[in-house]
């Protein structure tokens, strides 16, 4: 890169990206360039008609080549953001989304609504830890315990706990099987891609983990032995369990909830956008 000033760099980085099709090109650029150079957002606006710094463009380079070849922007500034925090992730974690952020809005509500005063919750299948951690942070009285299959994705969840000072048990192992006791709350986000959309996903979501989003042919493989996991582990009363999936698997995924759950109310949630993003299952 030889451009001189900041804005040159930016409208360079810029140019590249958007050759690749890379949507939000210019705010991309912006969010490498921040971070390669240890800058604030504020930091950026009053250099943009500086000389860039040079002892950092070796390092702006490889973050912008990776771009280019549709990493995600996440996994090279190493950062996301849930629930007004920021969380760190590697290409061993899913990087959270917004629209999970319902299912932390919804186990809230519910310990809220049926005053449940010491709850016991769970999140099956944490991945960075997203939800378990906001849960805990978010109600400090609540036990919460939280599980995944992978150690890599366990190793991520441990340093965001302690980067933000939540306290919750981790456990490495398959779905509820780690867990003894009941629960007044369990929270999943598992995987539920069908296996026949996998080969079309966007280029930034195939460089996700296909054990964070590959559900199998009917895309039920985990959430069949999650419902099971969930209902020997759900308090059979005052009791919730919410789930996130997608508007495909809907119908089986109400079907199954129904031939599990014979006792306890269930709907589907819809996201901000109107799509079908969580099956709700509710114990009176
Ligand atoms: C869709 S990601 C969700 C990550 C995080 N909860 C979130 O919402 O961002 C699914 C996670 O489930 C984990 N997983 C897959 N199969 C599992 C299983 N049988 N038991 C526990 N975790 C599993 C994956 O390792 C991955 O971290």
């Amino acid at each position: 890169m030889t451009t001189k000033t900041v804005s040159a760099l930016i409208q360079s980085i810029t140019a590249r990206l958007n050759a690749v099709d890379i949507e939000d090109a210019g705010i991309d650029a912006r969010l490498l360039l921040r971070s390669a150079f240890g800058w604030s957002a504020a930091e950026q606006l009053g250099f943009l008609l500086d000389p860039a710094p040079v002892d950092k463009l070796d390092q702006l380079e490889e973050m912008v080549a990776r771009r280019e070849s549709r990493e995600p922007l996440q996994y090279i500034t190493g950062r996301t953001e849930f629930f007004r925090r920021q969380f760190s992730v590697n290409k061993n974690v899913l990087i959270p989304r917004p629209e999970t952020e319902q299912l932390v809005v919804q186990a809230m509500a519910f310990i809220r609504e049926r005053k449940i005063e010491n709850p016991r919750m769970a999140d099956i299948c944490t991945g960075s830890g997203a939800i378990g951690i906001t849960l805990a942070l978010e109600m400090p009285a609540a036990e919460v315990h939280a599980t995944d299959i992978s150690s890599g994705a366990l190793t991520v969840a441990q340093q965001n706990a302690d980067d933000l000072g939540a306290e919750l048990d981790m456990y490495e192992g398959d779905l509820l099987e780690p867990l003894s006791g009941e629960f007044d709350v369990i929270v999943s986000n598992p995987p539920y891609i069908l296996a026949n959309a996998m080969p079309s996903l966007q280029a930034e979501v195939a460089r996700e983990p296909s054990l964070a989003l590959d559900g199998g042919n009917d895309g039920l493989d985990v959430i069949r032995p999650l419902f099971e996991g969930i209902s020997a582990r759900l308090k059979p009363t005052n009791s919730a369990a919410y789930i996130e999936i997608d508007p495909p698997i809907e119908d089986a995924v109400m079907a199954l909830a129904l031939e599990t759950f014979p006792h306890a109310g269930i709907s589907l949630l819809t996201d901000l956008a109107g799509l079908t993003r969580c099956v709700s299952i509710e114990h009176a």
